[in-house]
């Protein structure tokens, strides 16, 4: 092993919600642990950004919901309040440059019932009471649905437009951020199973019902949770520490990071597999893993903030709710942070690739424009505004998660969370329950921690 190099039972790489779970366990277990991240500031795809006004804002991750009960704990342990979503009002349903309207606890209006989508939603609770949550490759028409995207398993369902915008643009796009023509159907149907815990199978209602999940926020940021834990774990959290390489020998593993060289007995990578493969692997992983890890996309996710004093849209009867197939933007939720009312918009990921083409000021300019065309003009009048732009973060590359085409998880999905050696594989792609989210995240660092831990003994 390296000389000099600190020495601790565990490393953990990664200091989102993920790896600061998996430390917390790790250290309730009575190991000695050390956590490298890239970045300055813990929470990965969890954190605050100031708009141009100075307001701090969630600028990833922000709602939590039911059977995300691991979130909900980690609230009541870091004294982080957490404050309902306004669910008054008519959300506004957007096709085609016109606005349809509908309750927050209902996906879609119901003049636009569609047998054919009422079907497939029906089947796809159906499907997610008996999927092997979380192992995907296990299903047993793995094979079949890994050959398919999720656009062509809707098409074989119905050629409606409404039934490609309600299931594929709106539940799969808006969901994982990704166009439903470029997922795997396997993917997909695993993600609906996995909106729910051991108790709930997921269901599209839960995913869907107030949009992603949406149900309550954190009163000062989602961000306050990593914090907290990271906080407590003190010096064992090694800020700007980028692992550039990793190698393991029988005994160790050795973590190369700008921050020097870091030697564990095991370590767990606690980030997505898309990411992970940014690490240099010596030896080289098994070639299942790396296809895995080359098969994993992050999808294309931007958040435009509009800051207002006043919710106007209540005052309209609207909730501030918007799916559709608007453009930049297709999703848009309200939320209040520090005395100020506001109105987040998801920028659509087709969209959002035209940014890297577009100046920057053109691109809100058009943000604003769409909120507007959707809930008219007083939308025009924002005290404020933010961008965030996740493709471009170093250490994330695009969220809210990473998704598969066809041809990757029923062939090497095994090596989703199969450890190599003494590597164990955390991060919110490998849960069981709520992937692509802040509950998948602590699920899946939790479970890493326990490999590790009944292993070190
Ligand atoms: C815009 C947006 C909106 C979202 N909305 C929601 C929501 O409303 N509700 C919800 O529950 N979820 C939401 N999510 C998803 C949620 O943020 C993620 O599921 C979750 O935070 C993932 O946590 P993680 O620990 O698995 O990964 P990450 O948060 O990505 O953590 C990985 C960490 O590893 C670090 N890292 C990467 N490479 C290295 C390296 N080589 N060496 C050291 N460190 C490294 C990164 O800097 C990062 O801190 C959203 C995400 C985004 C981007």
């Amino acid at each position: 092993a390296a000389a000099g190099a600190r020495i601790t039972d565990v490393i953990v790489i990664g200091a989102g919600l993920a790896g600061l779970a998996a430390a917390r366990d790790l250290v309730a277990a009575g190991l000695t642990v050390t956590v490298l991240e890239a970045r300055t500031r813990p929470g990965g795809r969890v954190g605050d950004v100031r708009t141009a006004g100075g307001l701090s804002v969630d600028g990833g991750a922000q709602f939590v919901g039911p059977t995300q009960d691991n979130m909900t704990a980690l609230a009541r342990d870091y004294g982080v309040a957490i404050q309902p979503t306004y669910t008054g009002g008519r959300s506004v349903f957007w096709r085609d440059g016109k606005a349809s309207y509908f309750e927050v606890d209902h996906a879609f209006p119901p003049e636009l019932n569609d047998p054919a989508v009422d079907a497939a939603i029906a089947e796809i609770d159906a499907l997610s009471a008996g999927f092997p949550v979380g192992e995907p490759w296990r299903h047993p028409q793995a094979a079949e649905l890994d050959a398919i995207t999720f656009t062509e398993w809707i098409g074989r369902r119905s050629s409606s437009d409404l039934a490609h915008l309600i299931l594929g643009r709106v539940s799969g796009s808006a969901v994982v951020s990704a166009p439903p023509e470029e997922v795997s159907a396997l993917y997909m149907l695993n993600y609906y199973a996995a909106a729910g815990d051991g108790r709930n199978p997921g269901t599209y209602q839960r995913l869907m019902g107030t949009a992603g999940g949406a149900q309550e926020s954190f009163l000062d940021g989602a961000v306050r949770i990593p914090e907290g834990i990271a906080r407590e774990l003190g010096e064992r959290v090694v800020f700007g520490a980028p692992v550039r390489r990793l190698r393991q020998n029988r005994d160790h593993v050795i973590a190369h990071s700008d921050r020097g060289v870091h030697r564990g007995r095991k370590a767990i990578v606690a980030m997505s597999p898309a990411i992970s493969g940014q690490i240099y692997y010596d030896p080289l992983l098994p070639a299942a893993r790396r296809r895995l890890t080359t098969g994993y996309r992050m999808g294309n996710i931007g958040k435009f903030v509009a800051v207002y004093d006043r919710p106007w849209w209540r005052e309209a009867g609207l909730s501030g709710q918007l799916v559709g197939n608007g453009s930049p933007i297709d999703v848009v939720y309200e939320s209040y942070r520090n005395g100020k009312h506001v109105l987040i918009g998801f920028v659509a990921p087709k969209p959002m690739r035209r940014l890297d083409h577009v100046p920057a000021n053109w691109f809100a300019a058009e943000c604003k424009r769409a909120l507007v065309g959707y809930f008219g003009r007083a939308a025009a009048n924002m005290s404020d505004f933010g961008f965030v732009r996740w493709d471009n973060e170093k250490w994330s590359r695009g969220g809210p998660v990473a998704v598969t085409a066809p041809g990757v998880l029923a062939a090497h999905g095994r090596a989703l969370r199969e450890p190599v050696g003494h590597l164990h594989w955390a991060g919110t792609e490998t849960t069981d329950y709520w992937i692509g989210y802040m509950e998948g995240a602590v699920r899946s660092g939790r479970r890493a921690a326990a490999e590790v831990v009944a292993e070190l003994g």
